[in-house]
């Protein structure tokens, strides 16, 4: 039996669900607006062949506040949402389900903007913005600003030299060695980056010839070493760069690195799973601020898409990483329990600035 929607709000704090449904498409969708303090709300759209209706339910609940967090951390105007289709994307989709779900995105009048997740693509929201202005992520031919991956791998490569200048008192990354998993977009980036620094970088890839061949490219400074051990290697910084997940009680034990930084979203299989690398004396980098740069990227977008402006923007979870970590440390904390106390008091300060009233705005409460 589904549960009551009013009570799982409350329990999450969520301001808005909104259930879609279109007959002739064949749309089944869920938004939900989390918190929209800080600005109209922001967040990806999946689309899942999700078993139940509570399912979708529970996942979009989970991933809208996420990304409240999310962009608390990383200092944009927004605030947390998602939407998810119930459908599987091999088959269901259509130009058509898109165009309905744009017009119910634009029917929320700038409440909430969307971009690509997993199972929706770039050409999908070709089709949803002709609706709407609601979407972000649009291929670079239609106004987008392309691949995130670029900004996603340079927030991550500030995350490892905040994270050494911390534990070692220099963010040179010089003669570290830092593992790998995943080496796609962002984990390929990383790896030619690292070398660059001087680093030893340890590779992993189910797709195992992606991982050689960085070896071969990168002869000397990357070595290619089993997927079922990369999280189980001797090493500075282990970097998740592929799946969720990894992070729980079956890899706890095995883990040998000082730190984990990476772009792979949530690493901690459950929130307890961060207290006990604080008390095993494991550095955690939140997973959420580290990999922002693609947020920021499509954030951007709707000022009007600038490079330099996204990349300065990325470069400061540098410098609100080290405020996580001295926090952390200041309070024996876990940092992704510092990294939350940050985001509230940034709610609590942003709500206080919007006590005062802005001229032009329409409205008398
Ligand atoms: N691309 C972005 O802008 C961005 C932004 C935020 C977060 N992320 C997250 O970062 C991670 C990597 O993103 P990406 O864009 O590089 O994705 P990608 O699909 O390009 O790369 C993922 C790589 O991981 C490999 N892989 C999958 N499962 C694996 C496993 N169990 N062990 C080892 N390798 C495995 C895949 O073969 C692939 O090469 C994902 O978790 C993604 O959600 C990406």
């Amino acid at each position: 039996m589904m549960e009551d929607v009013f009570r799982l709000m409350e329990d999450s704090g969520h301001e808005q669900v909104i259930f879609c449904r279109h007959k002739t498409s064949g749309l089944k969708s869920i938004i939900a607006i989390h918190d929209t303090t800080m600005g109209p709300a922001l967040g990806g759209c999946r689309m899942v062949p999700y078993e139940t209706t509570q399912e979708a339910l529970d996942d979009v609940l989970r991933l809208s506040k996420g990304m409240t967090y999310k962009c608390g951390l990383a200092d944009v105007d927004f605030g947390g949402g998602k939407a998810v289709i119930i459908g599987e994307p091999e088959t269901d989709k259509s130009p058509e389900m898109f165009r309905v779900l744009g017009r119910f995105v634009g029917g929320l009048n700038g409440r909430f903007f969307t971009g690509t997740d997993m199972g929706t693509m770039p050409e999908d929201f070709v089709h949803a913005a002709r609706e709407s202005e609601s979407f972000v992520g649009l291929p670079v031919s239609h106004g987008g600003s392309g691949d995130t991956a670029i900004p996603t791998a340079f927030g991550v490569m500030q995350g490892f030299r905040a994270t050494a200048l911390h534990l070692w008192g220099s963010d040179s990354l010089k003669g570290r060695i830092i593992a790998i998993q995943g080496t796609g977009k962002v984990g390929g980036r990383l790896v030619s980056q690292l070398v660059e620094q001087g680093a030893q970088v340890l590779v992993a890839d189910i797709h195992a010839e992606r991982a050689k061949a960085l070896q071969e490219q990168y002869t000397g400074y990357v070595q290619a070493v089993d997927v079922a051990t990369i999280h189980q290697q001797s090493c500075d910084i282990f970097a998740p760069c592929a799946v969720g997940g990894v992070v729980n009680e079956r890899t706890l034990p095995e883990l040998d690195c000082r730190a984990i930084v990476g772009s792979a979203n949530n690493q901690l299989a459950e929130d307890w799973h961060g207290d006990v690398l604080h008390q095993h004396g494991i550095l955690y980098a939140p997973d959420y601020l580290v990999n922002a740069g693609g947020l920021i990227q499509v954030a951007d977008e709707l000022k009007g898409y600038r490079h330099e402006r996204v990349m300065e923007k990325t470069q400061e979870i540098y410098d609100m990483l080290l405020k996580i970590y001295q926090l952390s440390s200041e309070k024996d904390l876990p940092t992704c329990r510092a990294a939350d106390q940050l985001v509230l008091e940034r709610l609590h300060q942003v709500a206080d600035l919007k006590r005062i009233l802005l001229s032009g705005v329409t409205g008398w409460s």
